[in-house]
Order: C-alpha cells, then structure tokens, then sequence
C-alpha cells in the first residue's frame, strides 16, 4: 500500500526518526519553527493528517481510529519499527493513539497542547456543519483568536496571516471529517497503556486546550511529566518556539539510551 499521507522529510537518514503532528487545520508548515533545531539531530518526518494539507481526502467522518492507523501503515510502508513522536492538539491526539495501541512503535512521546477528550460533541459536530456548509473562512476569525495570545497577535500580524492561510486552504472535507473524529474521541480510558516517557506541554494561556486537560493526560500516563509555558495559547510552538524547541529536544535527547 502506498500511503495516502503527505510526508515532508528533513535531517539526516540515518538519524532517529521523530515523527510530528500538527494541529486541526493546519499542516506540516506549522513546525517550521522547531524544524532546523531538530533536524541537526533527528530524521524529522511531518505528515499532514487525512483530510488536511497535501494528504488524500477521504470522504468522512472519521475516527482516531481511522487517523492512527493511517498513520502506523504509513510506518509500515516506510519500513520504520519505532519512532519519537511530538505532536499538537489534533497532533497530540493522533500521537496518544498511537502510543496507546501501538506501544512498541513509539519510544518517546510528546504532547502539545492537546486534550484526551475535547467535549462538548454537538460543538464539533456544529463545526463539522458549518464549514461543510459555509467553507473555513466562516469560522477562522473564531479559531485563530484562540491560536495565539491578543498580545502575540497585536506584534506578529505576519505570522497570525499566515497560518490563517493554512486553515482556510485546508479543505473543507476533512476538517469537518477531523472534526467528527474529535466529537467521537474519548483516550481517556486506554492512557495507562502508554509505555513510552511522555512529556505533556500546556500552553499557559491556552483556551482551546487549557492546562487542566494537559494534567490529566498527565495523571494518566504512568511516565509523563508536565510543563507549561508561559505567554502561549493553543499553537505554543510558534508563539514561544525556542522554548518549546528546548523542551522537546531535551526530551528526546534523554532517550538517546532508551531500550
Ligand atoms: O480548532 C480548535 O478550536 C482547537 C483544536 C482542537 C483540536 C485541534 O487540533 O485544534
């Protein structure tokens, strides 16, 4: 099987592959910030989830199910046994998946900005209608005021532009289809699974995802530790980037012995 996945590939081939999801409406763009860092060490593959970005669109809805095995047959196809996993928001919930049901594949873990059950349902199923009905550019004021803090947004009018621009290219099928996926999500029972060292990043102003979700991804993995970052709402990685570089590189450098 050929993967239906987009993949954008830097780094090293023979360097330890991390893998990284982005978040709901965007795509691999996203991670620009943390890309040239990582890269120096790790062989960095972002894919763009089903329905989003450069990735095939199936019609929906769809499950987590449905977007963690996308992706763990996508490692199959790349030959790949294990790999580090960051991801964010719908990112994170993908990665959850798959550290959940697929423990063996994924060494270390983690989590940004994320939640393991992200209600009300009728929201996201509202959502999901809506832009089937009127497109993304209805409801991306909404979205992005929660992206980034008003502060960030008043000095770095550039940066909110364009990732505005990478939720209204998005297509209009999948998010709603992702938006299903979220409406039906519920991790919760299944995180003691997770084997891998996982570390939960919360942003400190994040209204999409506030810090109590990320405490109780926490409370639930048996190896997972928390940090919040301060002056950051949902996309924590583009509003403080070295911050969350630094985190993330000195969590999965700590697995340079792992297994
Ligand atoms: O779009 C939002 O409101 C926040 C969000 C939830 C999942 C995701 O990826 O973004």
């Amino acid at each position: 099987m050929i993967t239906r996945l987009h993949l954008t590939v830097d780094g090293p081939a023979a360097g330890p592959v991390l893998l990284l999801g982005s978040s709901l409406g965007t795509a691999a763009a996203m991670w620009e910030p943390q890309v040239p860092a990582l890269a120096q060490r790790f062989r960095v593959i972002r894919y763009d989830h089903l329905g989003h970005g450069r990735s095939a669109v199936p019609p929906g809805p769809y499950t987590l199910d449905l977007l963690g095995r996308e992706l763990l047959r996508t490692l199959d196809d790349l030959d790949v046994p294990w790999v580090h996993y960051a991801g964010l928001s719908l990112g994170g919930m993908v990665g959850m998946w798959l550290a959940t049901y697929a423990p063996d594949r994924v060494r270390r873990l983690a989590l940004l900005c994320t939640s393991a059950s992200l209600g009300p349902p009728e929201q996201w199923r509202e959502r999901a209608a809506t832009v089937r009905a009127d497109g993304l550019p209805t409801i991306a004021g909404a979205v992005v005021a929660r992206w980034f803090t008003p502060a960030f947004a008043a000095a770095r009018p550039e940066v909110v532009a364009t990732h505005r621009a990478l939720l209204t290219a998005t297509s209009p099928t999948g998010y709603a289809a992702c938006c299903e996926a979220i409406a039906a999500m519920d991790l919760r029972p299944d995180l003691g699974r997770v084997t891998a060292p996982t570390l939960v990043i919360a942003g400190a102003d994040d209204l999409a995802t506030p810090v109590a979700h990320a405490r109780e991804i926490v409370g639930r993995i048996p190896q997972a530790r928390l940090a919040v970052v301060d002056a950051a709402a949902h996309l924590a990685n583009v509003e403080q980037p070295e911050q969350v570089c630094r985190l993330l590189l000195e969590h999965f450098h700590e697995g340079r012995g792992d297994r």
